[in-house]
């Protein structure tokens, strides 16, 4: 089976390792020193303090690694509308796209009955050139619930989690999502294919989108955001909006806001990825978490002044840092 890991950075290179383990051919695109790194010394994964070094395909180039059975896109998410053109040699006629990326994917509404089937989503697939180049059909959802860091060039640290959740957007059990969750259990991983990929999206982003833009204005890690009582109050107001949100898209969640909530606290004094970007002046991915979350809220006509506030707050922090585009108008 091909896999090329389109973003092998942290979660991606934990993932192709992990693969490549397992037995699939795994090519890792990735960029700059890390790509360097890994072409001189080999893939290392250090988890549950044991070290491995792989010698996968790396490259910059996707046409060195040609047609594929599946590409794992684990990009961060502003990072895909300028590398989708470059995924083309990697798709044959079924290529399927496994989209690990945080937030609300390009692909939400194919094919999801209601009002607004086969509407791109402007805030991270911008005039829809997403759903024309790679094509929504070919999307495998995936939720991706495992942390890991490239702690250094060609290094990538696995620090908790095993969960990869998979669901096709139409909720259907394909021979290619079935072949996909029985190579990542071999590969050890836990890979249950959801017929609701959605809602189990939504839980993820539901503590995505206010635990980390609180993390970059405030500088908290998520166990003080999640049990402060002043900082949990407006974590959970953001959380309550967005639910109203996602629950008129038909999203049904499995847990109430307090238990999310709890499970946020429990991960502990852990700094979210959009506070780690922000310390390291990297470009953070606010759209996909909250400024999509906020399209979605006026498309349906839910109020969602918590969240609008949060928003505009955490893009200001976000472009003093240079880590956002400039003031959009
Ligand atoms: N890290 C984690 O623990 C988890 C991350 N996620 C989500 O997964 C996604 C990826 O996160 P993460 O792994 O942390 O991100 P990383 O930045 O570690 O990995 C993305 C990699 O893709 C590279 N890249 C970007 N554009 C291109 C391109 N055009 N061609 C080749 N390589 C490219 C980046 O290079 P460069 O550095 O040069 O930009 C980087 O090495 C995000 O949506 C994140 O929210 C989800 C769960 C956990
Ligand atoms: C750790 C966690 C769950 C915080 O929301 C996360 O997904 C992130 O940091 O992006």
């Amino acid at each position: 089976m091909k896999i090329a890991i389109f973003g092998a950075g942290a979660i991606g290179g934990f993932l192709g390792v992990r693969l490549l383990q397992a037995g699939a051919d795994v090519t890792f695109i990735a960029r700059g020193s890390h790509l360097a790194a890994m072409r001189e010394k080999g893939v290392t994964l250090r988890s549950g303090g044991e070290s491995v070094t792989v010698r996968p395909l790396c490259t910059d180039d996707p046409a060195e690694a040609g047609p594929q059975d599946y590409v794992v896109i684990t990009l961060k998410a502003h990072s895909l509308p300028s590398a989708a053109p470059q995924m083309l040699p990697l798709l044959g006629p079924q290529t399927a796209l496994v989209t690990g990326i945080n937030g609300v994917p390009y692909w939400y509404f194919y094919g999801l009955e209601g009002p607004y089937r086969d509407r791109p989503v402007e805030s991270v697939d911008p005039g829809g050139k997403l759903w024309e180049t790679l094509h929504p059909s070919r999307a495998i959802g995936a939720v991706l619930y495992p942390a890991a860091e490239v702690v250094e060039p060609g290094v990538i640290e696995h620090t908790y989690g095993d969960r990869v959740t998979l669901g096709e957007p139409d909720g259907s059990k394909s021979p290619r999502v079935e072949a996909l969750s029985k190579l990542l259990i071999r590969a050890g991983l836990k890979a249950p294919v959801r017929p609701r990929i959605r809602d189990e999206l939504w839980v993820k982003l539901w503590g995505n989108l206010a635990f980390n833009p609180l993390s970059a204005l405030t500088g908290a890690t998520l166990d003080t955001l999640a049990t402060r009582g002043d900082l949990r109050a407006v974590a959970r107001g953001m959380m309550v909006e967005a639910q109203a949100v996602a629950e008129a898209l038909g999203v049904r969640f499995p847990i109430d806001v307090d238990k999310r909530i709890q499970g946020a606290a429990e991960v502990g004094a852990h700094k979210t990825s959009m506070l780690q970007d922000l310390e390291r002046g990297r470009p953070m991915e606010i759209d996909a978490l909250l400024g999509a979350v906020v399209e979605l809220g006026q498309l349906v006509g839910k109020s969602m002044p918590a969240c609008e506030l949060v928003l505009a707050l955490v893009r200001e922090r976000a472009r003093q840092a240079g880590c956002y585009p400039a003031a959009s108008p």
